[in-house]
């Protein structure tokens, strides 16, 4: 099947995806559906014998060859079998790596905002839990389609060719399990979705312990979060528990009632050898007979296990089919030149609040560096997230004419890089952290953000592995880190906000100069506290009451009062200085 006519979003394309396994557990499956028929067969058949042996009728090497051909059924059912259940395997297995990574990339795919609203944990437990649940019912259908469909429909056509009425009389049980599972179905997944629900809860609030473990403690609140947590986990183990009770306590009940109709058999069957009943039978028939009818009843409580299993499919797919959108085939960044950016009366407010900003206006060209500045919490940052799109603007960013909201997101990716607040530093070795795939020579970047002795200190140098988020490395050095994954990954506009805030001020200096040659050809805005750069910048924007004022530095040193008192404070030596 070729990927454009693939439709994450439609269970049946991942089954149209695996046909050629579907197809191996097609034929293995009838073999070994076919195959069961075999043995109430023979069985029936090696109990007349026995019985013929003891009159005399037969001899022991009969009893041989039939116990011989009997061995050989089970062999190549048994064989069939070990195929089909490997397939199963195979198409489980395929289709939850496929829509592993289609969730993935639709997760990757959403903005920030969007993913801290759902909340982490929640996400996580879609990611992991419902395809796992879903596949699993996918699964279970597959295999019991054979196991279950085939398989009853072959010892029912065998029960109605021995005795019909018999046949009609015991195997009115197994549909009224069928009816009960059916009956059981919403209370199984009520406790189904109030089990994901919890369990997603117990993610947040586990996350939520580790990522905040340091405060927690410091301020003495673990003894509260530790009670918190219990409560969740407490919530989370009787969700699980109700749920388990309901998916496990109801098949042997299934079972149980499927069987009743061996009383009927013990009766009428009886009656039948006697020569009393609705068939004249034999012995060797009663006993296949018999057979047969236990089996049937065996598979059609597999059924209604199998409905069980379908529902819960069920649920974990409406939960996480909004996400299963079609997989971004190529995603890497457009990359292209720009010489002339214009922000023209930007505007922002976040989504149902009041406006951060109002009316920036600006204009740069390459080798331009643009320092922004402002009160505390007077909205830098978010000025510089505008760039990024993850929420809508009013007024316009145009890049050479073409308006930043309009561009794709390769298109985006290409012209705009950002480095936030946090420096985003994965598990991995630092030169792995820069380069994320690059062929480059990792030392130039390690230079240009001042960071490169240090690294060569390092007893693996830039293959040491800085740990979760960085957490082996001092907060100047991770700042530095990915710094230099930014500048590894140049784009002509370039976005850094407070790039320098744990560094002393020579090493913020060196790599301010080092950013300026490199960045000659492209713009680059800088937010920032500390002002003692600002006199080399191209233009300053100072944010304040949500007004902004764009000028040289000097300009704003005469015109702003605010602006010029913190840049002497700064100069002078105060607090913001390191
Ligand atoms: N995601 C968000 N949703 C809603 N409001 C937000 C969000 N992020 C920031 N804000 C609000 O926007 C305002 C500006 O925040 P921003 O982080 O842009 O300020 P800042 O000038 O960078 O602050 P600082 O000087 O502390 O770095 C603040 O009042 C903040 O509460």
């Amino acid at each position: 099947m070729s990927k454009q006519t693939f439709t994450p979003n439609k269970i049946i394309s991942y089954f149209k995806t695996e046909w050629v396994v579907l197809l191996i557990v097609t034929v293995s499956g009838l073999i070994y559906n076919l195959g069961l028929l075999a043995g109430p067969w023979f069985e029936g058949r090696m109990t007349g014998c026995l019985i013929d042996i003891l009159n005399g009728r037969k001899t022991f090497y009969n009893m041989l060859i039939l116990v011989g051909c009997y061995v050989l059924s089970i062999a190549v059912v048994q064989v069939s079998r070990y195929i089909k259940r490997f397939y199963v395997r195979r198409f489980a297995n395929n289709v939850n790596r496929r829509m592993k990574g289609i969730l993935y990339a639709s997760l990757v795919e959403k903005s920030r905002p969007e993913l801290k609203e759902q909340g982490t944990g929640d996400i996580m437990t879609k990611a992991i839990l419902d395809v796992d649940d879903c596949v699993e019912g996918m699964r279970k259908f597959t295999t019991e389609i054979f196991d279950t469909g085939i398989a009853l429909a072959a010892y029912a056509g065998m029960l109605l060719y021995y005795d019909w009425r018999l046949a009609l009389l015991s195997m009115l049980f197994p549909p009224v399990s069928y009816l009960l599972a059916e009956k059981m179905k919403a209370i199984v997944q009520r406790t189904g979705v109030v089990y994901k629900e919890q369990s997603g809860a117990l993610s947040s609030a586990t996350l939520d312990r580790a990522e905040n473990a340091i405060t927690y403690r410091v301020f003495g609140c673990e003894q509260q979060r530790k009670q918190a947590y219990e409560e969740n986990l407490t919530a989370y183990e009787k969700a699980a528990v109700s749920a388990n009770i309901w998916n496990t306590m109801m098949p042997p009940l299934y079972k149980v009632i499927s069987m009743t109709g061996v009383l009927f058999i013990l009766y009428f069957g009886a009656a039948n050898v006697l020569g009393t009943g609705w068939k004249v039978w034999t012995a060797a028939i009663f006993t296949t007979f018999l057979s047969c009818f236990t089996k049937l009843s065996v598979k059609s409580s597999n059924a209604a296990k199998l409905f069980n299993a379908v529902h819960k499919a069920q649920v974990s797919w409406k939960r996480i089919k909004p996400l299963m959108n079609p997989v971004i085939e190529n995603e890497k960044p457009e990359i292209r030149t720009v010489s002339q950016l214009s922000v023209r009366e930007l505007t922002f407010a976040y989504p149902d609040g009041e406006n951060i900003f109002e009316n920036i206006s600006l204009a740069a060209k390459p080798g331009d560096i643009i320092g922004v500045t402002g009160a505390v919490a007077c909205g830098k940052s978010t000025f510089g997230k505008a760039f990024l799109g993850e929420y809508p603007y009013q007024g316009s960013i145009t890049v050479d004419g073409k308006e930043l909201g309009s561009l794709d997101r390769r298109q985006h990716a290409g012209i705009i890089g950002y480095l936030g607040h946090a420096p985003e530093l994965f598990n991995d070795t630092i030169e792995n952290n820069i380069l994320m795939g690059e062929n480059k020579n990792v030392s130039d970047y390690l230079k240009l953000v001042c960071f490169n002795e240090e690294v060569q200190a390092m007893p693996d140098k830039e293959n040491t592995m800085v740990g979760n988020g960085g957490v082996r490395l001092s907060g100047g050095q991770a700042q530095r880190l990915a710094l230099a994954r930014t500048l590894c990954h140049k784009r002509p506009v370039l976005i850094l906000d407070d790039p320098f805030s744990a560094l002393d001020k020579d090493t913020e200096k060196q790599i301010f100069a080092n950013l300026k040659k490199y960045m000659a050809d492209g713009i680059v805005i800088i937010i920032s506290h500390r002002l003692y750069l600002f006199p080399q910048m191209n233009q300053v924007i100072w944010l304040e009451n949500g007004q902004a004022v764009t000028g040289t530095h000097e300009k704003l040193m005469q015109e702003i009062p605010e602006y010029a008192q913190l840049y002497h404070a700064q100069e002078g030596g105060s607090i913001y200085e390191q």
